[in-house]
């Protein structure tokens, strides 16, 4: 398993210009409610994972658990099982499984994970959520009737009739209830408020961000598991394919704010995701525009830009953008107002397990398609020159 899918948060902007240091951010799962171990579990130890998954199996849901690993992967990996423990209580089943998804993390890593699932219970116990009816899933709710309509009509048709592509690549649509973007909103500043009087040092989002928070830290991981399974990954599913669009399995769900008092602006980078959603929660403001510089590869990914890539966009409230995290981009200085945005980044561990082991894994990239096709014009330019070689020997005989 990728530790992409574990707690990394940090933007890869480390190479690119204009750009700030790799951070840590929050991850996935938050608090697993460790109790002992069963022997049951222990003597199954040593057994293995099955290479293939077993399809017919119906796995558990592990959305009610607090862990320290995304819901979704619990739920995936159990297919994997040894036969014998597909029967087991889920709570054996959460333990072999986490055993086996800790072993894989390196011990600096799972030191990291550890830490940070102390830091996030600490949050939990303490901090008193102010719209609870945020910490579960209400479409109703929570998404405009269009963007629902076209979720479970669930074709590139019905996603195409509410979406705009002004460039390549780059999604806008409208997504979020506007009562629902306050009720985050205020959701956000109940929590700042709370850091503020309980001087809690939180973590941010990035070192890139002197601001936002991690909504996965207290308590939206589940809520927003849900969110990317059942209205990212389908239309990630059409659109981003290529880059594990159709196996998003793990977030980084998170806030940031510009504005008076807040960051300024955002260096140009790639993220740390698979695919990007982007949505603008408010308030008023100026400035602030998103600016995109094509999809690159990490071989790629300081490479000039081409005219047609260049695009800028500017966010308006309750509106969407999705886009490859691979897809180079920043946002300019928020000149005046506040302007408060939702970032969810959706990462794939089999996309990310497969490009260990699969070299040629870029044709999304742009530099890669464009050297491609100079492969192919010098190809063909050296075919047609042989040719009329040959042609000119049999004319002079
Ligand atoms: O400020 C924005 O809207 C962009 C945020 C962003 O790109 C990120 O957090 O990765
Ligand atoms: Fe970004």
């Amino acid at each position: 398993m990728s530790s992409g899918q574990g707690e990394s948060g940090g933007r890869q902007e480390g190479q690119l210009p204009a750009s700030g240091s790799v951070v840590t951010g929050g991850g996935n799962g938050v608090v697993f409610s460790g109790e002992s171990i069963r022997p049951a579990v222990v003597s199954l130890s040593n057994q293995r994972l099955r290479l293939n998954p077993n399809k017919e199996h119906k796995p558990d849901t592990y959305d009610d658990l607090q862990l320290d690993f995304s819901p979704s992967i619990f739920s995936s990996l159990e297919r994997y099982l040894p036969p014998s423990m597909l029967g087991m209580p889920r709570d054996d089943k959460v333990k072999f499984m986490r055993e086996i998804l800790l072993k894989y993390l390196p011990h600096g890593e799972r030191n990291r994970v550890q830490k940070h699932r102390e830091y996030r219970q600490k949050i939990i116990s303490s901090y008193q959520p102010l719209h609870r009816e945020l910490y579960t899933m209400h479409p109703a709710t929570t998404f405009v009737p269009s963007f629902l309509k076209a979720i479970s009509d669930n074709t590139e048709e019905s996603f195409r009739s509410i979406m705009s592509e002004p460039s390549p690549g780059v999604f806008t649509f409208e997504m979020l209830q506007p009562r629902f973007c306050e009720l985050l909103l205020a959701e956000v500043e109940n929590f700042e408020k709370w850091v503020n009087d309980a001087k809690f040092r939180i973590m941010r989002p990035n070192t890139m961000n002197r601001y936002g928070a991690v909504l996965d830290d207290f308590g939206l991981e589940t809520m927003l598991d849900k969110f990317m399974e059942g209205f990212i990954r389908p239309i990630s599913r059409v659109f981003f394919s290529e880059v594990g669009g159709s196996t998003l399995d793990s977030h980084h769900g998170f806030i940031v704010e510009y504005g008076n008092n807040r960051d300024v602006d955002l260096g140009f980078h790639v993220d740390d995701s698979e695919v990007t959603l982007n949505v603008c929660l408010g308030k008023q403001f100026s400035g602030g525009e998103l600016f995109f510089r094509g999809t690159r590869c990490d071989k790629h990914v300081n490479t000039g830009t081409q005219s047609e890539e260049t695009f800028d966009y500017s966010h308006v409230p309750g509106q969407a953008v999705l886009h490859r995290g691979r897809h180079r981009h920043g946002a300019r200085a928020t000149t005046s107002g506040h302007r408060i945005n939702l970032l969810l980044w959706c990462r794939s561990s089999v996309f990310r397990e497969m490009k260990k082991y699969q070299k040629d894994f870029s044709g999304w990239c742009g530099e890669c398609q464009r050297e491609k096709k100079e492969r192919q014009r010098t190809s063909i330019a050296a075919t047609k020159l042989v040719k009329s070689f040959f042609l000119l020997k049999k004319i002079n005989g």
